[in-house]
């Protein structure tokens, strides 16, 4: 047992312990602790992988945050390094990983990083790898697409987390982030909470706006396509909030918005198990044009609001299908 020294002294006054920040340990009789979590990794690290298959370039960038957890809390508790994988070597890997085995999908990377710290570190109890993938496009051209060039397009970004511990399986998320929608109609907040706090009005036709945050979560991999599997919840978001494209579809609220999309993702792929979104209520306000009387505004075939990021609504709901998979 490691020896415990106190470093204390006492301000009379007021019981301030001013404890020697250059001490090791403390007496456990003053401060009894446990540790909740550990975990360390490499965060922000990025490469951008190119295939080349004769002419036509193939590219994917990703950043990717590395966190292991240890069987032990030597480094932690006595300054004793000996176990540790340097988040240095952790952002090697990476690298080397991707140039080895390629990244197919970051659903796919993730896992295979997980394995590989748990396969060549017995000490190593929990892998979580969280992946971002740079959303490059191919620029197109009359319809073309070109062979080596690309263009940033950051409609949306896609993410995962995997995380796998010792002896069990990888649990894999997905995700789609910063993807922000508008529409202009079909869009309406009435009956709400009537008390002596509010002052905003039933409406029958707003914008609705959002920076859409959606996660999920797989009950099994085997054989899944995550490329399509994105795709399809991407576009079941952008269905239910947008609606038929001549016609559109009726919102009562963020909240019913919301839940349908999670609904229609659910629906429509059976691996997804656990879904959560984020959405922001993006405001745009109207503007008072009655303060300028002197102006004609009669004629005008436009309307001018005011676009405000802050504050913003924020809604949430985390769905999960029930073993009778009814919601
Ligand atoms: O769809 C909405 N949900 C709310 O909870 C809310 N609250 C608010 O002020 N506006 C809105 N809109």
């Amino acid at each position: 047992m490691q020896e415990v020294i106190l470093k204390a002294f006492f301000i009379v006054d007021n019981f301030l312990p001013i404890i020697d920040p250059y001490s090791c340990t403390m007496s456990s009789s003053v401060v009894s602790s446990e540790f909740v979590h550990t975990g360390y990794g490499k965060n922000y690290v990025k490469l951008i992988q190119l295939r080349r298959d004769g002419p036509v370039h193939y590219v994917k960038e990703v950043e990717v945050n590395t966190q292991i957890t240890l069987n032990n809390h030597r480094d932690y508790l006595f300054g004793d390094n000996s176990d540790i994988i340097a988040t240095d070597s952790q952002k090697n890997t990476t690298y080397i990983l991707a140039k080895q085995f390629g990244i197919e999908t970051i659903e796919k990377f993730g896992m295979l990083m997980c394995e590989h710290f748990l396969n060549k570190y017995r000490h190593v109890v929990n892998a979580k790898i969280y992946i971002e993938e740079a959303p490059w496009r191919r620029i197109e051209k009359n319809g073309r697409q070109h062979v080596h060039a690309f263009v940033m397009s950051p409609e949306s970004k896609r993410f995962c987390e995997v995380e796998q511990k010792r002896g069990e399986k990888a649990c894999v998320a997905a995700g789609i982030k910063d993807m922000k929608i508008l529409k202009t109609t079909q869009s309406a907040f009435r009956n709400f909470v009537d008390d002596e706090y509010r002052t905003l009005p039933d409406v029958d036709d707003r914008f609705f706006s959002t920076i859409v945050y959606c996660r999920w979560t797989y009950n099994d991999v085997t054989g899944l396509d995550f490329d399509r599997a994105w795709d399809i919840v991407k576009s079941a978001i952008i269905d239910t909030f947008a609606g038929p494209p001549e016609t559109g579809v009726f919102s009562p609220s963020v909240q019913k918005t919301l839940y349908l999309a999670e609904k229609n993702a659910l629906a429509l792929i059976p691996q997804v198990d656990t879904i959560e979104m984020t959405l922001p209520n993006v405001h745009y306000f109207n503007i008072d044009f009655k303060r300028f009387p002197k102006m004609e505004f009669g004629g005008s075939k436009q309307d001018v609001y005011l676009p405000t990021d802050k504050p913003s609504g924020n809604i949430q709901a985390t769905i999960r299908r029930s073993q009778t998979s009814k919601l």
